[in-house]
C-alpha cells in the first residue's frame, strides 16, 4: 500500500529530534529515537496478539519518514511474532537504500525470518535483512540473518541495553536506531534517559480500552524540550527524557 504525501510542516517539526545525517555520532552508542503510536488511554494495541492501527495515514507517512532517517529499527520479539511487520521504508524513491536494518530482540529465539513479511520484502529488493539479538550462539542460523550475541545480565535476566547498542555501532556500523516497540521494550526504555536521545509519540484520537496493551513506565518520567504537532486526527509529541 502506498503512503499519502508527507505533511509539509513535519520535516521542520521533527528536525531537532532526528539523528544528524551529516555529523557522525562521536558517542560509542548510536543516536536512539524511541517512537510509537498510542491511544488516548495509553494503549498501543487492542490487546495481546491484536495488530492495531492507531496512526492516521499522515502520521503513518511520518513513521516512514522517521525510518528513512535511521540506520536501524528495533522491535521486541512480541511485536515481531504478533504483527509480522515489514519494517522497511516506503518514503522516498528507493525502498532498499532508504530502509533501516530491522533489529529483532529475540533472546528466546522464537521468531523466524523464513516466511516473514520482512523476508518477502527482502526477496523483492524492498527491504534489508534483519539483525537478530540473541543471548547465545543460536541453534538454528537462518540464511541472510546476522546475529548479535548479547549476554543476559544474570540478575535481571535481561540484555544490557548499553552493551547492545555499543555492539550495534561497533560490529554493525549502525549509527542511529529507532525503537518502535512493543510495550515491554518501551516501558523499559522510557526510564533510560542515559540512552534515549529523542522521544516521538503519536497519539491517535481513540480509546482502546482496559484490555489493550498499555505503555506506562514503572516510575514517573519527566520530559523536556517538548513540542507538539497537530494533524487531522492525531497529535505528535517530540521531547527529550529529562535527567531528573
Ligand atoms: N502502536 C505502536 O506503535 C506499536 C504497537 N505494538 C504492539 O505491541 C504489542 C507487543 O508488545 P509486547 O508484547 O510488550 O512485546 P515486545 O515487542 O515488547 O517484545 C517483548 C519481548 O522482547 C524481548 N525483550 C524485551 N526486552 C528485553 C530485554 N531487556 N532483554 C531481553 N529480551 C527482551 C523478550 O523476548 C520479550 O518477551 C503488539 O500488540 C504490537 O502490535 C508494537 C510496536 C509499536
Ligand atoms: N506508527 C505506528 N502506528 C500504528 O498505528 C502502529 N500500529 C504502529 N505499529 C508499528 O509498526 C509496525 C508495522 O510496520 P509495517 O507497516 O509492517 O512496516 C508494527 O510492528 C509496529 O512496530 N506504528
Amino acid at each position: 500500500m502506498s503512503l499519502v504525501p508527507l505533511c509539509s510542516d513535519l520535516p521542520q517539526f521533527l528536525q531537532g529530534y532526528l539523528p544528524n545525517a551529516t555529523k557522525k555520532e562521536t558517542s560509542i552508542r548510536p543516536f536512539i529515537t524511541l517512537t510509537y503510536a498510542q491511544s488516548l488511554d495509553a494503549r498501543i494495541s487492542k490487546g495481546p496478539g491484536i495488530r492495531t492501527t492507531i496512526s492516521h495515514p499522515e502520521t503513518k507517512t511520518m513513521t516512514h519518514y522517521l525510518r528513512y532517517h535511521h540506520d536501524g529499527i528495533l522491535i521486541g520479539s512480541g511485536t515481531a511474532l504478533i504483527d509480522d511487520p515489514g519494517l522497511n521504508c516506503k518514503w522516498g524513491r528507493d525502498s532498499l537504500a532508504n530502509s533501516p536494518r530491522p533489529i529483532i530482540l529475540d533472546t528466546k529465539q522464537k521468531w523466524r525470518f523464513g516466511g516473514s513479511k520482512m523476508q518477502e520484502l527482502y526477496n523483492k529488493g524492498l527491504g534489508k535483512p534483519p539483525i537478530v539479538v540473541v543471548a547465545n550462539d543460536p541453534a538454528i542460523k537462518e540464511h541472510h540473518v546476522e546475529y548479535a550475541i548479547c549476554p543476559m545480565d544474570k540478575a535481571t535476566k535481561q540484555i544490557d541495553w548499553e552493551k547492545l547498542f555499543e555492539k550495534l555501532k561497533k560490529d554493525f556500523n549502525i549509527q542511529s536506531v529507532m525503537i518502535e516497540g512493543g510495550a515491554k521494550v518501551v516501558n523499559q526504555l522510557l526510564l533510560r534517559n542515559d540512552i534515549i536521545n529523542s522521544l516521538i509519540i503519536t497519539i491517535g484520537s481513540t480509546f482502546l480500552g482496559r484490555s489493550g496493551t498499555e505503555v506506562s513506565p514503572l516510575q514517573s518520567v519527566n520530559l523536556k524540550g517538548i513540542t507538539w504537532w497537530k494533524g487531522t486526527t492525531d497529535v505528535v509529541m517530540c521531547a527529550k527524557l529529562d535527567n531528573e
